[in-house]
């Protein structure tokens, strides 16, 4: 965030105009800004009008634009500053990207709520908004299989506390929905919609972000040893599989880094690697620092 002190003018216009004194004046000047605000969204749902002739979206069926969308709230953080909570602004953003993505072309967003409905429930509604239809299904197979019934829809599975198992080892076939990004865009200690979180859709084929890639990787030998040197390289969620040490992982693995080298320190730490698939990918995360700054998260 820009760092400037409260009295500083919001604008050079405000700066060179004489301060409004009187109650009217003021509520004048609010009311100007609440129309201008409106026009500018009612001239914003003309252009997005215009680009979904451009993006074909018809044709492809899917609008989402992870990494576009990622960028955007990367920016508005970067220069928010003033008495408006930070919250405010990117869940207003958010709500303006989910509404008019919905306007290209109508989808769904279906969300696991085996976890907690409310946590999960206000990362659907801070995300998305009102006006995306949510729909809330206790565990993740049902998210899934709404998926395979309505391809251009949205999926929100928790990130990190896998209650139905290995569930990403249902985005392993070529033609299965993928991880597309990791909710919230920007992270931060007392984010109000901070539950982590993926959004799972099938994507454009030029639209998935590999910033981060998600792999989906079985082992077995799987020991603490072997969970230490992968967790030196990527971030790894795992869940026992079968007998014998086995189990799934899903692995992170940041920009910089590849597959290859967390799989050659698992063989390292005593795992043997069993089958690996690629299942998504999305922006690097960011954190806001306590002084406002951004600060890639991970590895
Ligand atoms: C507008 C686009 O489509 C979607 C809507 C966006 C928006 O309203 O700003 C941004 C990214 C996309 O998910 C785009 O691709 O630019």
């Amino acid at each position: 965030m820009e760092a400037r002190s409260p009295a500083s003018p919001a604008s050079s216009s405000a700066a060179s105009a004489p301060p409004p004194v009187s109650l009217p004046a003021l509520r004048a000047e609010i009311d100007r800004i609440d129309e201008a605000m409106h026009r500018l969204l009612m001239e914003r749902g003309e252009i997005i009008a215009r680009l979904i002739e451009v993006k074909r979206t018809a044709e492809t069926g899917s609008a989402f634009r992870p990494a576009r969308e990622a960028d955007m709230m990367r920016r508005l953080v970067e220069r928010h500053h003033g008495i408006l909570p930070l919250d405010t602004a990117e869940s207003i953003l958010r709500v303006i990207i989910a509404t008019f993505t919905y306007v290209q072309a109508p989808y769904r967003v279906h969300a696991d709520l085996s976890t907690g409905e409310a946590a999960m429930r206000d990362s659907a509604r801070f995300h998305f908004g009102f006006t995306v239809p949510f729909e809330g299904h206790l565990g993740v197979a049902g998210v899934f299989r709404a998926l395979d019934g309505a391809h251009g829809d949205l999926g929100l599975v928790p990130a990190t506390s896998p209650s139905g198992g290995a569930w990403w080892a249902a985005l392993e076939a070529p033609d299965a929905p993928k991880i597309i990004a990791r909710l919230p865009f920007v992270e931060r200690a007392d984010h109000p919609a901070g539950l982590p979180v993926f959004a799972v859709a099938r994507p454009h084929p030029d639209a998935l972000v590999t910033e981060v890639r998600l792999y989906s990787v079985r082992v077995s030998g799987w020991s603490l040893k072997a969970a230490q040197a992968a967790g030196m390289l990527a971030e790894v969620v795992a869940v026992p599989d079968g007998a014998f040490d086995g189990a799934a992982l899903l692995v992170s693995v940041p920009a910089g880094r590849t597959i290859e080298e967390v799989t050659a320190a698992l063989i390292g730490a005593g795992a043997s690697v069993r089958a690996q698939a690629m299942v998504g990918g999305h922006a690097t995360r960011y954190t806001v620092s306590a002084d406002g700054a951004l600060v890639p998260t991970g590895h």
